[in-house]
């Protein structure tokens, strides 16, 4: 590092002093805290992402939100060059300067990273840093914070794309990098495309059969309500009324966190909506779940992650099987395969398996779930709470990009020319970048629309088994070790025979415990044949942590 960037780092750093007491950690989804104290964090991570972007020669992204979590929160997170999130092995480094005491701790901090990278901050390929970030009001001084970081840096460039959605983020990240067109612009434009054909693919005897064309969506008084609300008029086929897109707070009795934890309305939703198809997003719309509202009341029946997975498992393993029936060409057996967590409704598993389906479970956090589902050509993962999306490999898109042209010369219109096309259409439609709720709303819609299935018949493909979740306050979370994805406690030695032992007394009874990556607790997740017996055995569990790890 020569004098000039040294004396450039150390100047700006001093500028963003870190808050004395607090310790950060980048977490199962980038760094969060309150606003007010993540000034200095986003500034380091501004030099990170510019490190990252020198390192890979390509364009990262930088995204400030704090997704379902309250307004006055906010965060940070990257985006690596394919996309996806930060690359795992950076995250001790983000955690060591995010922390550093003083300029000139962070200094030494850089400087001994930037030798054992073999970063070549001179000379090399220069940084540019994709910027965005939600609705919050802390999010214009943060993204400041972040430019301050980035430009630190000789040569780097710091592009700010404004207020996106987490996914849109991603999504451009991903897109500049394979040097093609990468605006907000192309992104709708590609979504939009890629759903109007699946709809215009629809077999005509499903077509409005029993489907409304009608849906409701809260928006979470956040960026993706926002982003749909202008949206929604290029869409045909449907029409989309958006609610909760600005006006109260973030998140507040509001999104798809509330949604699918408390199982009731979000606001502005009531008992004349019962029987209509509605849906809720994210803070940063990177989640979804699909609900309806149970007349006379708040209660809602909920349709999760793992349904819309379901949904999806069942659209994808029909086109490939239309597909496979052609005899005349090249058959190409392409591998499905499905990736879950142990947060995953034990029906849900069950029904994907009675599909003949592969299904793996990976620990909890969108990271291990996405390596895990790029290993098949179709993958497709989603944890409960509706984070999730498909991937398919690079070799599989070519084979399909082929055949699709052979079918079309050979035999347009017929059933395997439209499997060959739909599946075409769903690599453009849903975010290969990362889970997307806006793309993957349009999907459920256009599979609704292809099976002819309302919500109701779509919740009725199995149903789910009672479950409770609980958060256990302990002196140090980090003391429980988990193994076999994160399904069996390894330390302390004892617990899981005696969680077993409790598990034993319940008829179709699961239960597990881990430490949580985002909040200072354990969480306990049981499931049970009845409400009854779900909560009591995540209650008598509960005692057993309490017991275990209260000393
Ligand atoms: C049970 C649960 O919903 N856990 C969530 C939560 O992680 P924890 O590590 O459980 O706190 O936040 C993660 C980031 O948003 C998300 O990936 C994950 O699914
Ligand atoms: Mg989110």
């Amino acid at each position: 590092m020569n004098q000039q960037q040294r004396s450039a780092l150390l100047h700006s750093s001093s500028l963003f002093p870190p808050p004395p007491g607090v310790k950060l950690s980048y977490g199962t989804a980038g760094f969060r805290a309150d606003a007010s104290l993540l000034e200095s964090t986003v500034f380091r991570v501004g030099i990170l992402a510019a490190l990252r972007s020198i390192q890979t020669g390509s364009v990262i992204g930088l995204m400030i939100t704090a997704s379902h979590n309250q307004v006055s929160d906010n965060g940070v997170k990257i985006a690596d060059p394919s996309g996806g999130m930060l690359t795992q092995l950076w995250e001790p480094f983000a955690d060591a300067i995010a922390n550093a005491p003083d300029p000139h701790s962070l200094l030494q901090l850089l400087d001994d990273f930037v030798k054992k990278e073999n970063i070549t901050l001179e000379g090399g390929p220069a940084a540019r840093v994709l910027l965005g970030r939600d609705t919050r009001p802390s999010g214009a001084s943060l993204v400041e914070a972040a430019k301050q970081g980035i430009t630190c840096i000789t040569g780097a460039t710091a592009i700010d794309v404004g207020v996106l959605t987490t996914p849109q983020l991603h999504w451009m990240v991903r897109a500049k990098n394979k040097g093609v067109e990468a605006s907000e612009h192309h992104y709708y434009d590609q979504i939009v495309t890629s759903f109007s054909y699946l709809m215009d693919n629809i077999p005509r005897e499903n077509s409005s059969k029993d489907v409304n064309d009608k849906l409701i969506v809260d928006g979470a008084d956040g960026v993706g309500g926002e982003k749909l609300e202008k949206l929604k008029s290029s869409l045909k086929y449907l029409s989309i009324d958006v609610r909760n897109y600005g006006d109260g707070v973030l998140n507040e009795g509001v999104g798809a966190d509330y949604v699918q934890k408390e199982k009731v309305v979000p606001r502005g939703f009531g008992p004349s909506d019962a029987g209509i198809r509605c849906a809720s997003l994210d803070g940063d719309a990177d989640r979804l779940v699909y609900f309806s509202v149970l007349s006379n009341s708040n209660k809602i029946d909920l349709v999760d992650g793992d349904k819309i997975l379901s949904l999806f498992a069942l659209f994808l393993k029909e086109q490939l099987r239309i597909l496979d029936d052609k005899a005349n060409t090249s058959s190409y057996k392409a591998s499905l395969g499905v990736v879950q967590t142990a947060y995953a409704n034990g029906a849900s598993t069950e029904y994907l398996k009675q599909l003949g389906l592969e299904v793996v479970l990976t620990p909890t956090g969108v990271k291990y779930l996405h390596e895990k589902a790029a290993e098949y050509d179709i993958g497709i993962y989603f944890e409960a709470n509706g984070h999730g999306t498909i991937l398919f490999s690079e070799t599989f898109l070519s084979w399909l990009e082929n055949i699709n042209n052979e079918l079309s010369s050979t035999s347009k219109g017929s059933d395997q020319h439209k499997a060959a096309s739909n599946l075409l259409a769903v690599s453009k439609l849903i975010n290969q970048a990362v889970g997307d709720a806006l793309s993957g709303l349009l999907l459920v819609e256009a599979i609704l629309q292809h099976m002819g299935w309302s919500i109701k018949k779509w919740n009725e493909l199995y149903q789910d088994l009672p479950s409770r979740q609980l958060k256990v306050k302990v002196v140090d979370r980090t003391a429980v070790i988990t193994g076999n994805a994160e399904t069996v406690v390894v330390s302390p030695v004892g617990i899981q025979e005696a969680i077993d032992a409790e598990i034993a007394k319940y008829t179709k009874g699961r239960c597990f415990v881990r430490p949580s990556g985002t909040e200072d607790v354990v969480r306990v997740y049981a499931e049970a044949s009845t409400q009854e017996a779900a909560d009591s055995l995540a209650h008598s569990v509960m005692v057993i942590v309490h017991q275990f790890l209260w000393f």
